[in-house]
């Protein structure tokens, strides 16, 4: 288990490093067109789950979506407190 904070620490040094393997590092070389487009697909997904799958498959969804919403953060050079301004 991780918290948003862990899994933006570690993306971040993945960012940094470019460890081969990385599916981190393969979604930011593919560019932000590409990031976006599984924003939007992962959404879908969360939607779909909260309506007809049930709680655990919903959060598993919503883990996912703040997944590639941390690497479009990276892609843009957004941070978390860009972000936390906000809320
Ligand atoms: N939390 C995640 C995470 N959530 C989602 N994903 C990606 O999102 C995909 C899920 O998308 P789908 O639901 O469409 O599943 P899928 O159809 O099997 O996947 P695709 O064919 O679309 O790639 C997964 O295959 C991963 O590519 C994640 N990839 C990585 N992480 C974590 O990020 C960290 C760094 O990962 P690496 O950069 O790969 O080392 C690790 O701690 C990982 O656990």
């Amino acid at each position: 288990m991780k918290t948003f904070d862990q899994l933006w620490a570690e993306l971040s040094a993945k960012a940094t490093e470019r460890p081969a393997g990385s599916g981190t590092v393969a979604a930011l070389d593919a560019g932000v067109h590409s990031i976006g487009k599984k924003i939007v697909e992962e959404a879908a997904e969360v939607w779909m789950a909260a309506e007809h799958e049930g709680r655990e498959r919903t959060a598993e969804e919503i883990s996912q979506l703040i997944y590639h919403l941390q690497v479009l953060m990276l892609a843009t050079g957004l941070t978390p407190e860009d972000v936390y301004t906000n809320l």
